[in-house]
């Protein structure tokens, strides 16, 4: 399973967010997107799932190919489960940590009570939440740490069977040890399927992602393998970045 971006560009009313961007996203790899502030990650992050157009205002040109299908050819609920995304703030939704998990597979309509217990142990063993858990499973899911949120809205993702993970930032809220189970949690899952993610964080991006991308201006400017373009970049933009001497 791989992603194909061809000339993908984004408007928000006049002003141009995206310009012709072009990729492919990796089967079986972390790719991690890094770039100032504003140059455009999550504009690009949600337009890999059609997530952006829950945001008033935009047009979008070009391709997004997943299985070499068009997702803008698509309907949009079901790519937004086959492609699935969590956010920078840990979401508890005012229910049980159990509803809270199950809350996209009920909407995509299992009712199957062995089924959905299953998923729910399945999908918090996943996200190495189920021994922490599995005794409280009714409790409100409020009550758990933001670290504990965020590996539930990861699970929450994953119990509707993903062909694919985006996530923004996810780790910006999360102290140092949280942040190290849930990059855990993204090499194991990158076994199975492409994890694609914003970051802030280029130590985040070194320590985990098979591939970097860097983007600047609404442009993709440069990707790499993630020791390449740390190390070597080829444009001095990629480089300045990385050494923290602009932006
Ligand atoms: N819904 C929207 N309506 C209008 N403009 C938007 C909208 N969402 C984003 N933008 C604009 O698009 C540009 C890129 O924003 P985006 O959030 O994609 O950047 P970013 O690189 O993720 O930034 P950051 O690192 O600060 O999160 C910004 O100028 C922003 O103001």
């Amino acid at each position: 399973m791989s992603i194909v971006v061809q000339n993908l560009q984004v408007w928000f009313g006049k002003q141009q967010i995206l310009k012709e961007i072009n990729h492919t996203f990796a089967e079986n790899r972390i790719s991690a997107i890094i770039g100032p502030s504003g140059c455009g990650k999550t504009t690009f992050l949600k337009s890999l799932n059609r997530t952006l157009e829950l945001d008033a205002g935009y047009r979008l040109e070009g391709k997004v190919l997943v299985s070499g299908e068009d997702i803008y050819q698509r309907e949009a609920g079901d790519i937004r489960r086959r492609i699935g995304i969590v956010f920078q703030t840990p979401v508890a939704l005012p229910l049980s940590i159990k509803e809270n998990l199950l809350f996209g597979v009920r909407y995509h309509g299992e009712r199957n009570k062995k089924r959905l217990n299953d998923i729910t142990e399945n999908c918090l063993t996943q996200a190495g939440l189920w021994n922490e858990v599995k005794d409280k499973l009714n409790s409100p899911a409020n009550k758990l740490s933001g670290g504990q949120i965020q590996r539930l809205s990861i699970a929450r993702v994953l119990a509707v069977d993903p062909e694919v993970l985006l996530l923004d930032e996810p780790c910006s809220n999360l102290d140092p040890a949280s942040t190290r189970l849930i990059e855990e949690l993204l090499v194991e899952l990158a076994k199975k399927l492409p994890v694609v993610l914003v970051t802030h964080n280029l130590f985040q991006a070194k320590r985990i992602a098979h591939m970097t991308i860097f983007m600047i201006n609404g442009q993709l400017l440069e990707s790499a393998e993630t020791t390449k373009l740390f190390t070597n970049p080829d444009k001095q933009e990629t480089s300045d970045f990385i050494a923290g001497l602009t932006w």
